[in-house]
């Protein structure tokens, strides 16, 4: 079975991740999305919300969505004083999997076009696949030859490719655009502007009660 990681600050959750990650399950056949919450983001400030509080909120969104699962693997003490950095998780799923299982990363357009400042962005394929979801405002073109040439010599529009080698394959899907982002949704919470169609009713509950992104106000 490939199995499906969805990395993020998930700061908060919201349907920007859960629709095209649905959509892009029904493409490519995933029988399961592991949301991976990273515990300090590589290239973001901290979180706003602390690691306890994005885990309860991905927990209460993805309750009524058995395609999901968490996984807290990043979260873990032993990594707690690193960055998350993607390829050294996906080098311990690897060190607990095996080299056999298809593996495959998700998304968004923009996350692909900033992948060149990742640490050791070119090695990631060694590990996993990536699948990459459409994300409105950002092209699909790519200013950097490399990343342009690297995207042109792994890409592949074949879905079995995902499902029959363990890694090395991107797949650019056809998902729906969602305009939602988390920087969006706080800055309209701190505003005082109602912004609950952009995530799950649960989840907006959650930030009420816990005075998240200045509801307290
Ligand atoms: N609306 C969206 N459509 C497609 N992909 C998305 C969308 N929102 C987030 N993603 C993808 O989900 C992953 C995790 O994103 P993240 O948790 O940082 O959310 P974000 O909304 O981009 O946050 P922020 O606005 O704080 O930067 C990234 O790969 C990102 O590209
Ligand atoms: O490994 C890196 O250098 C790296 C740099 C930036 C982002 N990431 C990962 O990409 C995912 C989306 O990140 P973000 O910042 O958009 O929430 C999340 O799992 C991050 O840990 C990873």
């Amino acid at each position: 079975m490939l199995t499906a990681l969805l990395g993020g600050t998930f700061d908060p959750i919201h349907y920007g991740h859960l629709r095209p990650a649905i959509s892009l399950a029904n493409e490519v056949d995933l029988k399961q999305i592991r949301l991976l919450p990273n515990h300090i983001p590589p290239h973001k400030p901290q979180p706003e919300a602390n690691t306890e509080q994005r885990l309860a909120m991905l927990a209460l969104a993805i309750e009524d969505l058995p395609l999901f699962a968490l996984d807290v693997s990043e979260i873990l003490p032993e990594t707690s004083i690193r960055p998350s950095y993607t390829v050294e998780t996906l080098q311990a799923w690897r060190c607990k999997n095996g080299n056999q299982k298809p593996l495959a990363f998700i998304m968004g357009q923009d996350s692909l076009l900033g992948l060149p400042t990742w640490y050791k962005w070119q090695t990631l394929l060694d590990y996993c696949h990536l699948l990459i979801c459409r994300r409105a405002s950002y092209s699909t073109q790519t200013d950097s030859t490399k990343l342009q040439q690297w995207i042109d010599t792994h890409q592949t529009n074949d879905v079995k490719d995902l499902h029959n080698s363990p890694n090395g394959y991107i797949y650019l899907a056809h998902t729906a655009l969602e305009d939602i982002s988390a920087t969006e949704i706080r800055q309209n919470i701190n505003n005082a502007q109602n912004c609950k169609n952009l995530l799950p009713p649960k989840v907006w509950q959650y930030i009420h009660i816990q005075g998240l992104y200045g509801t307290k106000k």
